[in-house]
């Protein structure tokens, strides 16, 4: 089974006393075909988790969301809870989280965990549903020894494989991985994100959300950078991480301020999302900004590459496009 994902001009907003709002993600589009790793990097705060919320339906009651997005023709910004529960999480869309350690079950072995799981998904029992149990395990490369084990007797890497091997029971094509990678040292990051893009290739959808962008290099097909709840630049992984390399001034800073890159970070502090400046939130950080970014900058370009930005770099660095 595969998905194809189509988000359009989603937005979401958490209003606050006083008449403002948390302005956490603002007029979002993109698509993610089936067997595609998409990787959305951006600062902390800048409405990566939000959105991946927004998709599964696990925002706060308070939330206010608007646009659209398509799963196979379901819209699951408005889908009810129930279709969301019965038909979507787990069945359509699986969330490997971020911390392994605080989604599996402490007193439970990771068996029990994965056959409680595959019952509730597919309502298997006996013989069925100890091998659905083991052979999704063996999707996340989960050793079959091991199942027995509890969560505390897990190293990190095995920890997270558990977490995946949950996530991969009901065998959705779309997987949504909310920084898989954190708090994993350097190894482990790039087995991760190998085992991740296994199960791309095997033509699952990868929306990876993550501020590693090492790891988003490693996997990613293609890349959004967010900022202050914007989409500024979606482009394809290989010409945004080697040559050319990215057209939008904040994405440039973010490679840039890699240790094995020139270590330089972004000067400034990124908004508050409740009291964003009016045009281009970049430009009070950004040493090309004009008075031209006094209005938004719609992210403009085709699938291979689209931008946000008035004085975006072309693809011969040193000079501009406007
Ligand atoms: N329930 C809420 N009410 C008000 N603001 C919220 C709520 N949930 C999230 N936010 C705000 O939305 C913004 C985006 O948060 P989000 O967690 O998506 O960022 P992120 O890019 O995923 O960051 P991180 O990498 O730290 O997880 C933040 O400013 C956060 O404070």
């Amino acid at each position: 089974m595969t998905a194809e994902l189509s988000v359009r001009e989603l937005s979401v907003r958490f209003p606050l006393r006083g008449g403002r709002a948390v302005a956490a993600v603002t007029g979002v589009s993109f698509d993610l075909a089936p067997g595609e790793c998409l990787a959305m990097v951006g600062e902390s705060g800048c409405g990566k988790s939000v959105l991946a919320s927004a998709l599964l339906g696990l925002l706060p009651g308070n939330a206010r969301v608007g646009g659209a997005a398509l799963l196979d023709g379901l819209d699951l910004l408005t889908a009810g809870e129930k279709e969301l529960a019965r038909r979507v999480r787990g069945r359509r869309i699986a969330l490997v989280p971020q911390s392994p350690a605080s989604h599996l079950t402490p007193v439970r072995t990771v068996r029990s965990q994965l056959e409680e799981t595959v019952r509730e998904l597919t309502g298997a029992s006996g013989p069925k549903l100890r091998g659905a149990a083991g052979a999704a395990a063996e999707r996340a490369a989960f050793p079959a020894g091991h199942l027995d084990r509890y969560p505390h007797q897990l190293s990190g890497g095995l920890a997270q494989r558990a977490a995946t091997a949950l996530a991969l029971v009901g065998e959705a094509p779309l997987l949504i991985a909310d920084e898989p990678t954190t708090g994993l040292d350097r190894d482990l990051v790039d087995r991760t994100a190998d085992e991740l893009r296994r199960h791309v290739d095997a033509g699952r959808g990868l929306l990876l959300i993550t501020h590693d962008l090492a790891a988003a290099e490693r996997i990613a097909d293609r890349v959004a950078v967010m900022y202050a709840g914007r989409i500024v630049e979606l482009t394809d992984a290989a010409g945004f991480f080697d040559a050319p390399g990215p057209r939008h001034p904040y994405a440039r800073g973010l490679l840039e301020a890699l240790p094995e890159r020139s270590f330089t970070p972004v000067p400034g502090m990124p908004p508050e999302l409740d009291d964003l400046p009016a045009g281009c939130a970049f430009a009070p950080r950004c040493d090309r900004a004009t008075d031209a970014c006094a209005a938004v900058p719609a992210l403009a370009g085709s699938r291979s590459g689209a931008v946000a930005c008035h004085h975006a770099y072309s693809h011969a660095p040193e000079t501009a496009d406007a």
